[in-house]
């Protein structure tokens, strides 16, 4: 088994002479669930367009379960399945006849289809038109078609795009199953980090086109302190005066502040320096930073990292 199942190397691409990807060295592990995450405008469905062959960049180096993209390509496309969004379905044939038509055109036995009825847990519901699916059901569907033929890597495009919390609870179940249990490599690109945080095994971080960071969750923590939420009776004025105190704030959103600390002393005095300043605390805890908190210093502050 070769160690990454997809290796990109210095991977660039340019729309009408503008750069929208940068030099990108990625490394997916086989077996992972490798969480590619970016805000809108990223370059992640570009990644992926260009990892399908979608489209080609002069200076393509892909290797896919250790093949070069660009002299292996339909032995490569044969043991991979994507879904880009949402799936292409026909609404008034039932799910069986959907996954019917796609195993004709790839010519793929027929036994499979139960197989990846029973995968994405649809056996039961396989007779009914596709029109009275859930979208979350639809979206299990477009995975099944992705693993007719038994792709060793999946590559999924934002799969939980649109779908209710339930909808995205299912998709998140049933992509650890198909790693865990079928020993496939998820490939998934996402822009919900708490989603992401509680399936992936691998993170890549893009941002306008530059990887900020590839690696498994657990070095993603240790790259970043501890983060400190704060409740205040004015939490304007206390993010200025920590800000003025060189403080690193994060982006808690309106409620709370949450800030980066070295160690417990600092807990004390950034309590001092804001009761002296008469802001009174109604609350302070320390945690370790979920990644909600570590997208934003990378995305917001890239040189933060680099500097450790
Ligand atoms: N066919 C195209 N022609 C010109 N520019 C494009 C094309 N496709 C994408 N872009 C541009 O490339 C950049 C990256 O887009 P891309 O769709 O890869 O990002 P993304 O991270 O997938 O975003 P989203 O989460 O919104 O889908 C964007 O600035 C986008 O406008």
């Amino acid at each position: 088994m070769v160690p990454f199942s997809i290796e990109t190397h210095h991977l660039s691409h340019a729309f009408h002479n503008r750069p929208v990807l940068h030099d990108l060295n990625l490394q997916v592990p086989t077996g992972s669930i490798f969480g590619f995450l970016g805000p809108n405008g990223s370059g992640k469905t570009t990644t992926i367009r260009l990892l399908l062959g979608l489209i080609r960049s002069p200076s393509t180096a892909i290797r896919l379960m250790g093949k070069d993209s660009r002299t292996h390509r339909l032995e490569i496309l044969s043991r991979i399945g994507a879904l880009i969004e949402s799936p292409a379905l026909y609404n008034h044939l039932s799910g069986r006849d959907n996954l019917e038509v796609i195993r004709l055109a790839r010519q793929v036995d027929q036994k499979q289809i139960d197989r990846v009825l029973g995968m994405v847990q649809l056996t039961g519901d396989a007779q009914q038109k596709v029109r009275a699916y859930s979208l979350g059901m639809r979206q299990r569907l477009g995975i099944a078609m992705a693993l007719l033929g038994d792709p060793h890597l999946l590559i999924l495009d934002e799969p939980t795009n649109g779908l209710d919390p339930a909808g995205i609870r299912e998709i998140r179940e049933l992509l650890i199953e198909l790693s865990q249990r079928h020993g496939k490599t998820v490939f998934v690109s996402s822009h919900l980090l708490g989603e992401m945080e509680k399936m992936a095994t691998h993170l890549a971080i893009l941002n306008e086109g530059h990887l900020l960071f590839q690696g498994t969750m657990a070095q993603l923590q240790h790259l970043q302190l501890p983060v400190l939420s704060l409740e205040t009776d004015h939490n304007a004025t206390a993010r200025a005066l920590l800000q003025r105190a060189g403080y690193q704030l994060l982006d808690g959103g309106t409620e709370q502040l949450t800030v980066s600390v070295k160690d417990r002393p600092q807990i004390g005095a950034i309590n001092r320096l804001l009761l002296d300043q008469g802001v009174s605390i109604y609350k302070l805890h320390m945690h370790q930073p979920t990644l909600e908190d570590l997208f934003f210093t990378l995305t917001s502050h890239p040189k933060t990292l680099e500097n450790r």
